[in-house]
């Protein structure tokens, strides 16, 4: 193609030089200065007590600074990328590439067969040929109730896609369809009719799947129907099971055809080998499996990576990725192309701030502008070269039409030398798991497996589409939000400290900018001791009379107010931009604090004794079900502490601690009615009650609610009695 011939496939848009962003940045950087000042010139004279606390909250500070310096990076500049789908069309329709969808499910009790159904459904409803398209479950549960769920769902995709095509469905889910429309939407009475028929089909199966679930396993009659269920017979357990490997639909050469007869999608499931004694390394391990098994059996060059929650809401998600790997001048070098990660079940105040909107709304745009998002586990696709773990050669270009060369599966035992591929020796001695594929030993193996691909030299795309591309469910009780942060931070802290810091192994490979992002993240953890140490010690001090920020009346208050009233004005505008609310702003900094004292404070010290080598690496899966009871407090945006969590207990304690520390000094300022006092402790006491402000909800659960998302007792005690106990010793 001529250059001036050339249309690109997709386009870039810079955002404008943003005034208010420099005059933030730069004011809030001369004030801190000032603070820094103020910090060294007051250092106390006397010995003891007030020379410590100070020297501790110097560094508490410090440290906040520098983590703001870090905060700026993934702020000042921003890309947002548009795709031309129907030029990729008519340059490619009749030679678009294989495209592996992999999904991963570990439990169904935690993950429901049902779900991983609709999500299944809703990608093989993709608008893209089938014939193209090749969707592979990976289970690590090895459950015969999942492999159920899966057989119902081929049976009733052959309805399913044509469904799609013929009512124009642009939400393919089945569930989230048939949640969202209620009546038929036709007048004509042929498709009323088809309509509710397919609903039929839908709720039988459905009802077949809650059925099992209920009854735990499958009944004998039914394990007839598939070949597949006849595995599980010789009794086999989650953790000691050999590879089961089935091709459920294999729609090439017109074999498997919908109830139109046109061809479906493949969809595989596989049960990776699991035996006692070697390592699985979870998620890692399952998509390392998933990667060679497809290889043999359709090895698309564009492999989409999604968990069994997150569904299709877009028909055109994998039209819009293709349209940045296929462009002919800046495709070449585009390794993955991240989607954001959005929840279908978050309210509208958002309790746990679990749809992090000013990470993926704003700071992976400028990630995207400074080199390339992170990879964040789900909703990406890759091209298959870079997750593989190849480098990225200058002037190589893929010849998209030219279809590699496939394993028939026609072979007698082809399918069993296939399975060969997920057993758990096959990797003993490779390089997979280190230089090949997802990368073992992180809790966020995506993070560090998205940092080598970009230093081996491939960019990273963000599309952010105005129809969103994949809803999954976001954690519904605090303590599972905690604990999945708790996860996050801890792979970031460990990946900050191992050989794979992006100031080591991004040097030279990947823009400075872009490293520094990345410790946005990666020392999230970090920051539990300061704010530990913000949130109790002013508050100690105040009760012992000593003063650790300048007086009201004196000038040197004026950049401590300019900095928290620039901040939190700031962060509130970036929330509300958006699309959040001033309630959920509120919310968000809640769990800011919550975060900080507990997930990142048990990241940090998991990460360090892993070093030491007290702990082992887990994955604790995040639930997405709940009984009604909790889904409905859930959507009443009631904080759910119903566990004896000891994460609860540090919360409760701060708080109480907090709360005796302010009716203490509103008793003594009664009484004594003292103005000097007041004046050199103003700071002091506001951020005692700002601590007290923001856990009013919690507080509430202690105090006035009796519904079972309470605090439990045990806890309410225990940290009744720390709190006294650190009162006592300030008194
Ligand atoms: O041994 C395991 C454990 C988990 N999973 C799957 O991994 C996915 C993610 O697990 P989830 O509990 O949903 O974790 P999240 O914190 O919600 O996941 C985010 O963070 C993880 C890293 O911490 C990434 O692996 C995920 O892709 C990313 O979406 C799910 O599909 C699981 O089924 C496995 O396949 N095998
Ligand atoms: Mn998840």
């Amino acid at each position: 193609m001529k250059k001036n011939d050339y249309n690109p496939l997709f386009e870039s848009k810079a955002a404008k030089w943003r005034g208010v962003y420099w005059f933030y940045a730069i004011s809030m950087a001369v004030s801190i200065a000032l603070i820094c000042i103020y910090r060294v010139m007051h250092f106390p004279q006397q010995h003891g007590l007030t020379r410590w606390t100070w020297i501790g909250i110097s560094m508490a500070e410090l440290w906040f600074i520098i983590y703001w310096i870090i905060t700026q990076f993934p702020r000042y500049r921003a890309v947002s990328r548009y795709t031309f789908k129907d030029r990729l069309s008519s340059r490619y329709e009749d030679g678009l590439p294989g495209v592996d969808i992999f999904v991963s499910t570990a439990d169904p009790q935690l993950e429901p067969p049902l779900m991983v159904a609709d999500t299944v459904l809703s990608l093989m409803a993709y608008d893209y040929p089938p014939e193209n398209l090749s969707v592979y479950l990976s289970d690590d549960g090895c459950s015969d109730l999942m492999f159920y769920a899966l057989y119902e769902a081929s049976k009733f995709s052959r309805v399913w896609l044509p469904f799609c095509r013929s009512f124009k469905v642009e939400l393919r889910s089945p569930n989230a369809y048939f949640s969202a429309v209620k009546e038929v939407p036709s007048d004509d009475p042929s498709l009323a009719k088809e309509w509710r028929e397919v609903k039929n089909l839908y709720n039988e199966m459905e009802a077949g799947i809650t059925d099992i679930m209920k009854l735990g396993r499958v009944p004998d009659h039914l394990r007839k129907h598939h070949k597949g269920l006849r595995e599980w017979e010789s009794g086999t357990s989650r953790s000691n099971h050999q590879t089961i490997l089935q091709v459920l639909i294999d729609g090439r050469g017109n074999k498997d055809v919908d109830i139109e007869g046109k061809p479906l999608p493949m969809l595989v499931y596989l049960a990776r080998e699991k035996r006692p004694g070697y390592p699985h390394n979870f998620k890692a391990g399952a998509m390392n499996a998933l990667i060679r098994v497809s290889s043999r059996i359709s090895n698309g060059p564009i492999i989409l990576n999604l968990d069994c929650d997150h569904y299709s809401n877009n028909p055109q998600s994998v039209r819009d990725a293709l349209c940045f790997f296929m462009d002919e001048q800046q495709g070449h070098n585009i390794g993955y192309v991240q989607y954001p990660q959005k929840f279908d079940n978050i309210t509208k105040n958002d309790l746990y701030g679990s749809s992090l909107k000013v990470p993926h709304d704003l700071e992976l745009t400028a990630l995207d502008a400074h080199g390339g998002p992170l990879y964040i586990g789900s909703c990406c696709f890759h091209r298959r070269d870079a997750l593989t773990g190849k480098k990225y050669e200058k002037g190589s270009h893929i010849n998209w039409k030219q279809v590699d060369e496939i394993h028939e599966p026609e072979r007698e035992n082809f399918l069993e030398e296939t399975a060969k591929f997920a057993n758990c020796s096959y990797e003993e001695n490779s390089p997979w798991g280190k230089e090949m594929g997802l990368k073992y030993g992180c809790p966020v193996e995506d993070v560090v497996t998205g940092l080598s691909i970009q230093c081996n030299g491939w960019r990273s795309v963000y599309f952010n589409p105005g129809r969103i591309g994949f809803l999954g469910v976001a954690p519904v009780t605090l303590l599972s939000a905690l604990i999945q942060q708790t996860r996050w931070s801890e792979g970031h802290f460990q990946i900050f400290l191992s050989k794979y810091c992006p100031l080591v192994y991004g040097h030279g490979k990947i823009p400075i900018q872009l490293q520094l992002s990345y410790l946005c993240y990666n020392l999230w953890g970090a920051n539990c001791l300061a704010t530990l140490y913000y949130v109790t010690v002013p508050t100690f001090c105040l009760l012992k009379g000593i003063n650790l920020f300048p007086q009201f009346s004196s000038n040197w208050i004026l950049p401590y107010t300019y900095v928290l009233v620039a901040k939190y004005t700031y962060s509130l505008g970036e929330f509300l931009s958006c699309g959040g609310t001033l309630k959920g702003w509120y919310n968000d900094q809640r769990m800011w604090l919550y975060k900080r004292v507990t997930s990142y404070l048990f990241g940090f010290c998991q990460t360090i004794m892993r070093y030491l080598g007290f702990v082992k690496l887990d994955f604790t899966i995040t639930g997405k079900n709940v009984d009604d009871d909790v889904s409905k407090r859930f959507e009443q945006e009631i904080m759910e502490f119903g566990a004896a969590s000891s994460m609860f207990i540090i919360l409760a304690t701060i708080a109480l601690f907090n709360l005796l520390t302010s009716i203490s000094i509103t008793r003594s300022i009664i009484i004594k009615k003292p103005a000097a006092d007041l004046d050199s402790c103003a700071l002091q006491i506001l951020l005692n009650g700002v601590v007290i402000i923001i856990n009013l909800p919690l507080f509430e659960a202690l105090f006035l609610r009796n519904d079972q998302g309470c605090i439990p007792s045990s806890v309410t005690c225990q940290s009744i009695v720390l709190a006294v106990l650190a009162y006592m010793l300030g008194y």
